[in-house]
């Protein structure tokens, strides 16, 4: 988390103090910093200098327009899962021509605006969907391209919960159906194949697992060359891991190497889909304490930020680094277990540790970045935090803090009885 330093024992995004961010703009808040936003991005554009690639962002991780924004300008495409996400995209400034549409159920509406729009490529996920994508695109008379999304059946070694690259997963058709598939698509009037593509899974924090599926879908394009069909792009999806606390994930340049190097010189436009590993350190949840309470053994520090702000924990058991804004050296140090206001035990941001707390105390919940406000909730009524954008010495709302009367947005009363 290079952007984010201690400065005289206060925490600084940037050039900014972040107890003064929570001063001013209140807790709970999601502060990114465009630096490393910025950095993160340009590693995979570096280490690619020159090859004929495009990065799609993974909108899914953060979807924030003023984020997706900055992405455009550096010259990223965005690979989307709903129509949401796509216009997303659109209102930040992002070029269809450099978007893949990715997940297992697209809408017919969605591709029909995805066509109008003149995406990329959809990566199909099923033989059903298929079909479904070569009739919305007749009937709007054109032909969409498809590229297919590959199951190869290798262990990511990651969380269950975010592994997809195995046979029991949902997520794409198994290698062993995939030849049958593209030689029905070839003879689709509704669409091209240009593409094959896998994402087997998120966290990653070994190359191995990557190089096994990619060496497994070379060997599927050369049998499909064979057979007359030929594979223009190859999008390998996201997946590379972040360090939240131990892991040592290889770099971007370590990890696009590696795969440079076992697809040689293949004439293969290359795709990547990374999602958490540009945002997720590049911001943090500030939150303060509200009181600290004994029970038993158990020390809890209660804080404003819940597992509606920030899930991971709760639904993954997730490690996020937990640290204070401003140091404080005289208080004693001990275990607590850090939870929220919500009404459920599993509400929790970080259990048994070690800290030096006071009632009142900020402090910064790391690694917030990806998969942090976008699945945050409304959960318990609580409306959503602000989310800011700090560059250099400035910061920017870039998403207002959620007001009482949005959460009732939509609602109505019944007619009355009388
Ligand atoms: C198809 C696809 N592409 C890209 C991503 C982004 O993954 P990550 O955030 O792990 O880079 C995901 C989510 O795991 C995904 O499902
Ligand atoms: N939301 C998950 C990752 C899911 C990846 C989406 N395909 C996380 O926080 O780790």
């Amino acid at each position: 988390m290079d952007s984010f330093e201690y400065r005289d024992g206060v925490l600084f995004c940037e050039e900014v103090s972040l107890a003064q961010v929570a001063e001013t703009q209140g807790t709970p808040a999601y502060v990114y910093s465009r630096e490393a936003i910025e950095r993160a991005y340009m590693a995979y554009a570096n280490a690619l200098n020159g090859r004929d690639a495009l990065i799609c962002y993974a909108v899914k991780a953060n979807s924030n327009i003023a984020l997706l924004n900055l992405l455009a300008r550096l010259g990223a495409g965005f690979d989307i899962v709903s129509l949401g996400e796509l216009e997303r995209v659109l209102r930040a400034g992002g070029d269809p021509a450099k978007v893949v549409f990715s997940g297992v159920g697209k809408q017919p509406a969605e591709i029909r605006r995805a066509l109008e729009l003149g995406i990329f490529c959809f990566n199909i996920e099923s033989d059903a969907e298929l079909d479904r994508v070569n009739d919305v695109a007749l009937e709007a008379g054109q032909v969409a391209r498809v590229s297919f999304r590959v199951n190869p059946d290798v262990d990511a070694g990651t969380h269950p919960y975010i592994s997809t690259g195995l046979k029991e997963n949902k997520f794409g058709i198994d290698i062993d159906q995939a030849e049958a598939v593209y030689r029905r698509a070839a003879a689709l009037p509704g669409v091209e194949v240009v593409g094959m593509d896998c994402h087997i899974g998120s966290q990653l924090t070994e190359i191995s697992p990557f190089l096994d599926a990619l060496d497994r879908l070379l060997a599927l394009i050369d049998r499909l060359a064979a057979q007359g069909i030929v594979i223009h792009h190859l999008d390998l999806g996201g997946g590379l891991g972040v360090c939240y606390t131990d892991e040592t994930p290889p770099s971007a340049e370590a990890f696009v190497e590696a795969m440079l190097e076992r697809i040689g010189d293949r004439p293969l436009t290359l795709i990547f889909e990374p999602g958490r590993s540009i945002v997720a350190n590049a911001g943090v949840l500030l939150t303060r304490v509200e009181f600290l309470k004994q029970t038993g053994e158990k020390h809890f520090a209660i804080i404003d930020a819940a597992m509606n702000d920030l899930i991971r924990p709760s639904l993954y058991s997730a490690y996020q680094e937990i640290i204070p804004v401003q140091l404080n050296d005289d208080v004693p140090s001990r275990r607590w277990d850090l939870v929220g206001p919500v009404c459920e035990t599993g509400d929790f941001l970080g259990k048994d540790r070690e800290l030096r707390l006071q009632a009142g105390d900020l402090l910064a919940v790391c690694s917030a970045g990806a998969y942090g406000f976008v699945m945050a909730s409304n959960y318990n009524s609580r409306p959503r935090p602000v989310e800011l954008m700090v560059d250099d010495e400035q910061v920017y709302v870039i998403r207002e803090r959620e007001k009482i009367s949005d959460l009732m947005q939509g609602e109505q009363l019944l007619p009355s009885d009388d």
